[in-house]
């Protein structure tokens, strides 16, 4: 037979497999349908254990078949299929791995979840170690439709005639497909280093490093999966929560999940990770890294407690005749001793009003004459609406909003900062909150929520209108207890500042931890401040820690990735760069223009690349150079054109990158030629350099 027929003929057994499952799975959905009813009847009527047990059965397969459903409205979407690899072993048996776990009507496997541990060999067999396997197979289908296979033979001496061996490597198969909107998931073609860190247990701290594009995200999501699918009790109850460096990022990793049918798990980028602020900006690096330190916090909490700005200076009573009277001085003694007690300030209105009562005690206690007793003029003063009304204003509650907005004014925010910020530095944060109107930034929400736990939470009866973080309806399950989820996965993780991780740490309190990270990309200029601020957050240096490396680059052409390697030698060390595998065979291309032509011969380039790859084109730029290029780019009218400046760009892919003027990327901040490293790693098959200097990389 030729080997097209041999192909053909084992697509035809592997598809009557398939046609088999989905069967089977639609045979399931309508049982389940008809036992549903039944099953609510005999829980409802139910007077014996068998009937109980009859019914608890059902429940589980009512929960299994939901599953289903879930995941087949993903395929649907998608066109992956349900059954995607096939083992056979030297005991002669046949194992299909899938997404699901199914079994036929005598209960026997027709095909088992990736995640159970019977199906680890197809993720862990190699050569070496072929764990009883002679032929691994990967099953690429389009919806039911069985499409291809790929064979990987490990124990050649083991293999029969009767066992064909087709295709080139599913791996390369993949990797070599075109990018869309959307991140895809990889269960069929995990790594066995990838496949290690998906399954090491839940407990503690895992972290998992390794250079541009070896599938840290990738290994995140499906260990999530993994998780959930082996704890559900544990990690679904109180929820998983992923957290991404931007919108755009959060929003390119959304359908990975539910492709394995798990819809429960929340995804927020920084940037919205506290319920009703979404940030719609981000600050120059500068900026951003002062907002992002620690020493953030000793402002934040001189700031709350300095009196508003609109707060009453002078305190006047009438009481039995006589004039009562605080002045500012006594007024802010009478501030200061209220903020050193225990209970934050927006739950401390009752005890402002009970440390002024006694203030005006022992104002009414020194004049001679006035013979008045303690707790009358407590009760008295007490009672009267102008000592409320005065209450109200000196004493106010406030939103993190307000606070942050309060510190545009100068002059607070130098009284509040003292010594700890330089006048340089108060200048840049009172200019960046200045204009009301232009919203939040990603820094600011981890300041907002630092305010948040400092202020605490305001007495219920209070409402507030818009500039509120807990005024708008919040989406989120978790918008009142943020301390709750079971595991976090922190993406990107080398870019949190100490103030986010402070603000991430406090999400997880209870929570066992996927952190990834690649040091080299990192854009953070204070790497041993964010690890302290890091190690706090797991719960300090007892956490158990384990720590995986991926040393293989699965997205880059090895022309590309040869080049980025060469841009950031003085940055990074020979070990920390990954091994790119896939060679295209086409060397990335370097215009050198004119400084006036980069924006439209960047667009022209951008224009001749979507002639050549099939899936996305990104243009990245300097951050200062996004608002032209958008403009231009956009005359192209084409919206597999996407215009992104380098931080925007982290954690994204693109079949084809075009990468305009690298040097002002660099210069742009402290980080920036880690920057540009993110920038350069981006592409999965073309890399285009558009740059005004003739003697780039260098
Ligand atoms: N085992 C695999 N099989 C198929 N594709 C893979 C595999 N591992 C990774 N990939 C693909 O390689 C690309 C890079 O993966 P991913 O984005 O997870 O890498 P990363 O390490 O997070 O990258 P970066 O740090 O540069 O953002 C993705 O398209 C991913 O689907």
């Amino acid at each position: 037979m030729s080997e097209t027929s041999v192909r053909e003929a084992e697509i035809a057994v592997e598809q009557k497999h398939v046609d088999m499952v989905y069967a089977r799975v639609a045979e399931m959905r309508d049982e389940a349908r008809a036992m549903r009813t039944r099953g609510d009847e005999l829980a409802h009527g139910a007077r014996n254990e068998a009937v109980f047990e009859q019914a608890a059965m059902l429940f589980e397969r009512d929960v299994m078949v939901r599953h289903a459903n879930q995941i087949l409205r993903s395929l649907d979407a998608e066109h992956e299929g349900l059954v995607f690899g096939r083992l056979d072993t030297t005991e002669g048996e046949t194992m299909y791995v899938g997404r699901l776990g199914v079994r036929d009507s005598e209960f026997e496997n027709l095909v088992t979840d990736w995640r159970a541990p019977a199906a680890a060999p197809f993720y862990q067999a190699t050569a070496e170690m072929p764990m009883a396997v002679i032929r691994r197979r990967v099953i690429r289908s389009t919806g039911q439709s069985v499409v291809d296979i790929d064979d990987d033979l490990l124990m050649p001496e083991s293999r029969q005639d009767s066992m064909p061996v087709v295709g080139e490597g599913a791996l390369m198969a993949s990797l070599t497909r075109a990018r869309g909107e959307n991140m895809r998931d990889i269960v069929a073609t995990i790594q066995k280093e990838q496949d290690e860190a998906i399954r090491a247990p839940w407990r503690g701290v895992t972290e998992i490093t390794g250079g541009p594009g070896t599938g840290k995200t990738a290994v995140a999501l499906h260990r999530v999966a993994y998780l959930l699918y082996r704890d559900r009790k544990r990690m679904g109850g109180s929820g998983v929560l992923v957290i991404g460096p931007s919108p755009a990022f959060t929003s390119y990793i959304s359908r990975v999940l539910p492709s394995m049918g798990e819809d429960t798990v929340e995804l927020r980028s920084l940037s919205d990770v506290l319920d009703g602020v979404a940030a719609t900006r981000v600050d120059p690096a500068p900026v951003a890294a002062v907002k992002g330190s620690l020493r953030m916090r000793r402002v934040l909490k001189r700031a709350i407690r300095e009196a508003p700005a609109d707060a009453p200076t002078e305190l006047r009573i009438m009481y039995r005749g006589e004039v009562l009277k605080l002045d500012a001085r006594e007024l802010a003694k009478v501030r200061a001793a209220v903020h050193n007690g225990r209970r934050p300030p927006n739950q401390s209105r009752v005890d402002a009003a009970e440390a002024l009562l006694d203030a005006l005690w022992r104002k009414a206690d020194s004049y001679e004459d006035f013979p008045v007793k303690r707790a009358e003029l407590l009760t008295e003063l007490g009672e009267r609406i102008d000592f409320h009304r005065f209450v109200v204003v000196w004493w106010q509650l406030l939103s993190p909003a307000e606070v942050l907005r309060g510190l545009a004014d100068r002059r607070h925010l130098a009284r509040a900062a003292g010594r700890v910020l330089t006048r340089s530095e108060v200048d840049m944060l009172a200019d960046s909150w200045a204009d009301p109107s232009v919203g939040f930034t990603a820094a600011d929400v981890a300041l907002l929520d630092e305010l948040r736990v400092l202020l605490g939470k305001p007495p219920k009866r209070r409402r507030r209108a818009e500039h509120d973080p807990f005024a708008p309806a919040p989406t989120g399950r978790h918008r009142e207890h943020y301390d709750e989820y079971s595991h976090i996965v922190v993406d990107e993780a080398q870019d949190l500042s100490p103030m986010q991780w402070r603000m991430v740490g406090r999400r997880g309190k209870y929570a066992s931890w996927t952190v990834v990270g690649d040091p080299v990309q990192s854009s953070w200029p204070d790497p041993p401040e964010a690890a302290q601020a890091r190690e706090a957050a797991f719960g300090g240096p007892r956490t158990q820690h384990r720590r995986f490396g991926l040393r293989t680059n699965y997205r880059n052409s090895a022309e590309i990735f040869d080049l980025a390697g060469r841009v950031v030698r003085h940055v990074a060390t020979e070990d920390q760069l990954p091994h790119a595998v896939r060679s295209t065979g086409v060397e990335p291309t370097i215009h050198v223009v004119d400084f006036d032509a980069l924006t439209a011969t960047a667009v022209d380039s951008a224009r001749e690349l979507l002639g050549v790859v099939d899936g996305t084109v990104g243009i990245i730029t300097a951050t200062s150079r996004v608002e032209p290029m958008r403009l231009a780019a956009d005359a192209v009218g084409n919206s597999r054109i996407r215009v992104v400046d380098g931080l925007e760009s982290k954690g994204l892919e693109y079949d084809a990158v075009v990468l305009v003027e690298p040097e002002e990327m660099v210069t742009e901040s402290l980080t920036g030629p880690r920057t540009l490293y993110v920038a350069l790693t981006r592409a999965t098959q073309r890399l285009t350099v558009v740059t005004s200097d003739a003697n780039w990389p260098g």
